[in-house]
């Protein structure tokens, strides 16, 4: 009997922290790493981490450190060695020789994730551009992928320089298609925009798993896909909804994450558009995560890259549940001295709310808590730009001052 079921591939991960990082840190880059390979249907054996100045130019960890993973990888009949960083081209390859299992960099973990994801047709395009741009110089690598698989290494004489560049050339062309096809669908999205110009834009943005969806499916009621996985929405999804009678268009982006790869914001610039364009931004944030600082840099970081920094925001701390739920459990645990206690939520409202120039709001959308204070300061800022847009349109007074001293 032959089973058709899908058998989960095995991992290893690796990761290079410097000198300015510690062990903590190097844990919390290898988990989000295990959740990344997880989206993708694949297990984790076993995490290595190495200190370095900088990755190894040849082969991205020292010699000892790859002979550690070595013998993990045959003693555990590992499938994949998956990488924290952009391994170049050489790296990979020599790092393919290395293993001779199939080897992931981060860049093409989160390809392959958002491949997985895409639902329209111009998400499908802009992911299949990205990952032929990331393959197109590490070629050699995918060809002798290909080989193996043919099970004729030597019955060919391996990977010729000419059946490379056939593939090269192919993969050039399709570039070239998908580009067109891309300005194509552009287009009809740029026609879609312009009918959207006399209406107030708001755009969900946030690093990625913090309840963005959840967040926009509490507000509009559409059904609109949330997962405990990393980037269950790849597509930007755009509802129009109102609160106390003032409508607006509001839409669910992309998450980011720490080192998004590049090619991936170069082919995605029009869906982030939808971000670029709004007139106010709703950053969701996961309070319960341990590194949510972090996360909240990564977010301002892209979004000044994309220009879309300065807009009026308001700050979600969402999971305020899941806090709490850790505060307790932290309670219960014994702690050695040097450990610190997590600071309580009043603690965190102070420090957030009263910064000046910020709209804050603490909630659980799973719990549906505070909502109605989320959308009333929401509305206090879609107002705002209401009233630039048309400013003759009157309020009625009992809209006002719910939430002001
Ligand atoms: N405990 C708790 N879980 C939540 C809350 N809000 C969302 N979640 C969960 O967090 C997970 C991610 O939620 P999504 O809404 O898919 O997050 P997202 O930001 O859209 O994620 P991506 O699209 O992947 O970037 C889901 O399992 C949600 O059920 C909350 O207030 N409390
Ligand atoms: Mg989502």
């Amino acid at each position: 009997m032959i089973s058709t079921a899908p058998v989960k591939q095995t991992a290893v991960l690796v990761s290079v922290i410097d000198k300015r990082q510690n062990e903590d840190q190097a844990f919390e880059y290898l988990d989000e790493l295990e959740f990344l390979a997880s989206t993708l249907n694949i297990k984790t054996k076993y995490k290595f981490y190495q200190k370095l100045e900088k990755p190894d130019i040849r082969t991205f960890v020292g010699k000892g450190k790859l002979e550690e993973i070595q013998t993990a990888v045959k003693a555990e009949e590992i499938d994949i060695v998956i990488f924290d960083d952009d391994l170049s081209p050489s790296q990979l390859r020599n790092l393919e020789k290395e293993f001779k299992v199939k080897i992931y960099d981060r860049s093409l973990l989160i390809l392959d994730i958002f491949l997985k994801r895409a639902r329209t047709a111009q998400a499908k395009t802009q992911v299949e551009l990205a990952r032929n741009e990331y393959l197109l110089p590490r070629l050699t690598r995918m060809w002798t992928h290909l080989e193996r698989q043919r099970g004729g290494t030597g019955t060919r004489g391996g990977a010729g320089e000419k059946e490379i560049e056939t593939d090269r050339r192919m993969i050039r062309n399709q570039i070239n298609v998908l580009k067109k096809k891309l300005e194509k669908i552009e287009k009809q999205r740029e026609t879609q925009r312009k009918r959207r110009e006399n209406q107030v834009r708001v755009a969900l943005v946030g690093y990625t798993n913090v309840g963005k969806s959840t967040i926009m499916r509490l507000l509009t009621k559409a059904d609109v896909l949330a997962e405990d996985k990393l980037f269950a929405t790849v597509d930007s999804t755009v509802r129009k909804i109102a609160i106390h009678n003032i409508p607006f268009l509001l839409s669910d982006t992309v998450g980011f994450i720490r080192k998004l790869p590049h090619n991936l914001i170069e082919s995605f610039k029009s869906t982030l558009d939808e971000v670029r364009e709004a007139d106010i931004l709703v950053h969701v944030v996961d309070v319960s995560h341990p590194s949510f600082e972090e996360h909240m840099k990564v977010v301002d970081e892209t979004l000044a890259e994309l220009n879309a920094k300065d807009k009026p925001t308001l700050i979600v701390f969402n999971k305020i549940d899941q806090y709490r739920d850790h505060l307790e459990h932290w309670e219960e645990e014994e702690h050695g001295e040097d450990e610190s206690r997590p600071v309580s939520l009043e603690y965190l409202k102070n420090s957030y709310m009263n910064k000046e120039n910020t709209s804050a709001v603490f909630i659980s959308a799973v719990n549906k808590e505070n909502i109605e204070e989320m959308r009333d300061k929401l509305f206090e800022l879609v107002k705002d730009r209401y009233l630039e847009i048309y400013p003759n349109f009157l309020i009625p007074d009992y809209y006002y001052g719910k939430y002001e001293e």
